[in-house]
């Protein structure tokens, strides 16, 4: 049933792809469908800006040309996955540790379709464990403040983002003011990126192929 709402809502965000577009591309299953669906219009398109090493060699792998965002200029349109959306189109994202990325291609883009299955919908964000992306000698300072505002921290041991640092999953969270979390949150050194996409929401989310 996710699957196939994960390929529903792929497919479905193809509507929103303009003749001529350079589209921005996010990251994991869901975005995987969206990718394979945006093979089909790739000579009516002018290519794509990726948001991951994952997402580059798929798209590469299907012809569809991969650019630059410093030399495309700011993006009619993203289209992204996310770990949580809640009834104001506010999300966690970095379940798959492409978050700095995504949040850069996001705030480029005019328009942010956020494609999910039903499962990621929640009235209260933070019941997915929060994603911060940290520089890795920042690590145990981070956990401290992160601990001071009542959340747990825990190390994604093992994982190195595209961009050389660690991933903190912050367990244990509701959160009622994501904006101010994120704003909170931006202060800390060593934090690269917030998973909190809250200041910059998506604009149109589908749930499988229906639009909220
Ligand atoms: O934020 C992300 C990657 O950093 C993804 O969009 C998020 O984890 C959702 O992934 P999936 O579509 O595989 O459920």
């Amino acid at each position: 049933m996710s699957a196939n709402e994960k390929k529903l809502a792929g497919e479905a965000a193809i509507r929103f792809v303009e003749d001529n577009a350079i589209v921005g591309v996010g990251t994991g299953s869901t975005v995987a469908f969206f990718i394979d669906a945006l093979a089909d219009l790739k000579d009516r398109i002018q290519g794509a800006v990726s948001s991951s090493e994952q997402s580059t060699a798929h798209l590469k792998r299907l012809g569809i040309p991969v650019l630059d965002l410093n030399s495309t200029g700011a993006l009619s349109l993203y289209v992204d996955g996310a770990d949580e959306c809640d009834p104001h189109k506010r999300l966690i994202k970095g379940g798959g540790a492409a978050l700095t990325r995504e949040k850069i291609i996001a705030a480029a883009s005019d328009k942010f379709v956020c494609i999910i299955d039903s499962g990621k919908r929640v009235n209260l964000l933070g019941k997915f464990p929060l994603p911060i992306e940290v520089i890795p000698m920042a690590r145990s300072l981070v956990g401290r403040e992160i601990a001071k505002r009542g959340g747990s921290p825990v190390w994604r041991d093992g994982v190195v983002t595209d961009n050389g640092n660690w991933i903190i999953d912050v367990h244990g969270w509701q959160i009622a003011d994501p904006v101010g979390l994120e704003k909170d949150l931006n202060q800390i050194p060593g934090i690269v990126t917030v998973g909190l996409f809250a200041q910059r929401a998506a604009d149109v989310v589908l749930v499988g192929d229906k639009q909220i």
